[in-house]
């Protein structure tokens, strides 16, 4: 038996048109009256002519009308949190919450997110009764085509040989007709028998094909229907489908940048996931390589480069800052936690400012490249909202140093027991005399509501990027070796390197800073949030300000495991 199924893309529902299929089919079919007389009473009542005017009019503005995304739900209970913990709301803020609040209007957003993610398909039990073998059901399905990709993949069945729908795209062309599944077997195109042709055959008759595309499909056995997932993931490197050979279709492929946002909505095939660029109005997902895949990439990269005798960037040759002269970081043990790192995914949501309690800001970079400049600069834009954790030392002060204010003195015992009991974010020694940083201290600040500003070394990063602190991270990175030169001359720049801060840079310390940027950047750059390229001062430091205001105001993608 032949059904068809719908016509074109528009998908407009007809029951005038069922109903005189019905009185021509009546004739051949030896089915009761009975079952036709309520097939004829319910295709003419009221009721359903109503919902399929409702429908048929939808149909037509639905293009119009495309979910922007699928998480509205999320959104709302996210916005009443913050309404909540603000401790004076405002009238307007108080009536936002009881709108959301209202039963009817979070039925609506789970309505549109389930519509959003194509949650709704219904699942009609099997037909119980015997089917002739020799009888097969087959659905026509016709397309318009457009300038938009059909949003499928054919391959051929190994066994059988016969084309087969391998793939179909979240939100692309044959996703949303709903009538083209994974498995379905295609038999003809535009009335053309595929059997016993290519994948390639097939796509040059589509290719060639014009206006309207008339598909035969045997359908697959159980129609597998697509149901988004909702997880969102920070992509750690560079994609292009164009470069990769083993994509299995390179038009299907999307392309992403690092530190790209992209909403996986289909993990189901272990090596190519489909995914969307988050924000990105094209419906339509594409094909990535899963995480599995990715990381195997890189290993072989790897080990390729090994064998050709490639090495990774060197660690910055440390030599001593004034300020935490010598940072004790175990090194053989950071080398192989570095080298262990495969960065291919970070499951990322969204999290919202917490009023009263400010994400604290890290700066990274390489020594000399003017953290502690943009810091002081920052300190003292606003003294009462911006701190910095004051560090300890076991060193005896010195005349006109404050306890408190430039350096917490205690005793090398507290210190060594600190750094024992891991509450040091950080800590080094220097000519003798412990420094280090206290975790409890950063915390207070944050729990008082300050704005903490640190700049701890990169390697501390692995202490510091948790649950507990939520730091947004910006990377302080150098410019070029000439612009170095030229900025830091001009503005008399203070060499770090040099004890006393009593001379200027040296071309040799410039590249050993470029040299460190480089390392850094290889190891680290995953878990950067921004990156700020400190060549002109001013513009370098409105930038961070802009950061600040923006961490302090919008909701921003962090490790999935910190909003739980
Ligand atoms: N964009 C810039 N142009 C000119 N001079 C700069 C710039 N940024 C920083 N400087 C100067 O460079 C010198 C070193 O800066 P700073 O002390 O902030 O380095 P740092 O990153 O804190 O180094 P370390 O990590 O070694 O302590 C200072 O004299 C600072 O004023």
């Amino acid at each position: 038996m032949t059904a068809v199924m719908a016509s074109g893309d528009s998908g407009s529902l007809s029951l005038g048109g069922l109903l005189s299929s019905l009185e021509k089919a009546r004739v051949h079919l030896d089915s009761d009256e009975e079952d036709f007389g309520f097939l004829a009473d319910l295709l003419k009542s009221r009721e359903l002519q109503a919902l399929v005017h409702v429908h048929n009019k939808i149909n037509r503005t639905r293009k119009n009308c495309q979910p922007l995304m699928s998480n509205a739900e999320d959104i709302g209970i996210s916005i009443m949190r913050e309404i909540h913990y603000r401790t004076i709301p405002s009238a307007d803020a108080i009536e936002l919450f009881a709108i959301l609040q209202s039963p009817h209007l979070q039925g609506v957003l789970q309505a549109h997110d389930s519509i959003a993610a194509k949650d709704f398909v219904p699942h009609l039990p099997e037909i119980p009764t015997e089917v002739d073998e020799d009888e097969e059901t087959v659905k026509i399905v016709q397309l318009v085509k457009s300038n938009e990709p059909m949003g499928a993949t054919i391959k051929q069945d190994e066994k059988t040989g016969a084309i087969v729908i391998a793939r179909i795209m979240h939100g692309g062309a044959a996703d949303r007709s709903g009538l083209i599944h994974v498995g379905d077997e295609v038999q003809e195109v535009n009335n053309l028998n595929v059997l016993g042709k290519t994948p390639n055959d097939v796509l040059k008759i589509l290719m060639q094909a014009q206006g309207t595309i008339t598909f035969k499909l045997l359908p697959a056995g159980s129609a597998a229907y697509l149901r988004e997932s909702k997880v969102r993931v920070r992509a750690h490197f560079n994609y292009d489908p164009k470069d990769d050979k083993h994509i299995p279709c390179k038009e299907a492929g999307l392309p992403f940048k690092k530190s790209d946002i992209l909403h996986i909505v289909t993990q189901e095939d272990p090596y190519w996931w489909q995914a969307r660029r988050e924000g990105d109005r094209n419906m339509r997902a594409g094909l990535i390589p899963s995480r599995q895949l990715q990381e195997r990439r890189i290993l072989a990269h790897r080990q390729e480069q090994a064998a050709n005798g490639c090495i990774l960037p060197k660690s910055p040759s440390c030599r001593p800052s004034p300020k935490i002269k010598k940072i004790i970081y175990d090194a053989s043990e950071s080398e192989d936690f570095d080298r262990e790192e495969v960065a291919t995914y970070e499951e990322v949501a969204r999290l919202y400012p917490r009023p009263g309690l400010p994400r604290p800001v890290v700066l990274i970079g390489p020594p000399g490249v003017g953290r502690n400049e943009l810091k002081r600069r920052l300190l003292a834009l606003d003294p009462d909202k911006f701190r910095t954790p004051v560090p300890m030392t076991s060193r005896p002060p010195r005349p006109g140093e404050v306890n408190n204010r430039d350096y917490q003195f205690v005793s090398r015992e507290e210190l060594e027991e600190e750094a024992a009991n891991g509450t040091l974010v950080e800590h080094g020694e220097f000519k003798g005399h412990l420094y280090g940083t206290s975790s409890i201290t950063l915390k207070s600040m944050i729990n008082a509501g300050y704005v903490v500003i640190v700049t701890p070394h990169y390697q501390a990063l692995k202490y510091l990027r948790t649950a507990e602190f939520k730091p947004y991270v910006i990377y302080v990175k150098p410019p070029t070796l000439a612009v170095l030169k030229e900025t830091r001359e001009a503005a008399h720049a203070r060499s770090t390197f040099d004890e006393n801060n009593s001379r200027g840079f040296t071309e040799d310390e410039f590249k050993d800073m470029l040299k460190a940027d480089a390392r850094i950047e290889f190891h680290y750059s995953h878990w950067f949030d921004e990156v700020i390229v400190n060549d002109d001062l001013s513009s370098a430091f409105e930038l961070l300000v802009a950061a600040v205001n923006r961490v302090e105001t919008e909701p921003l993608w962090v490790p999935a495991s910190w909003v739980q």
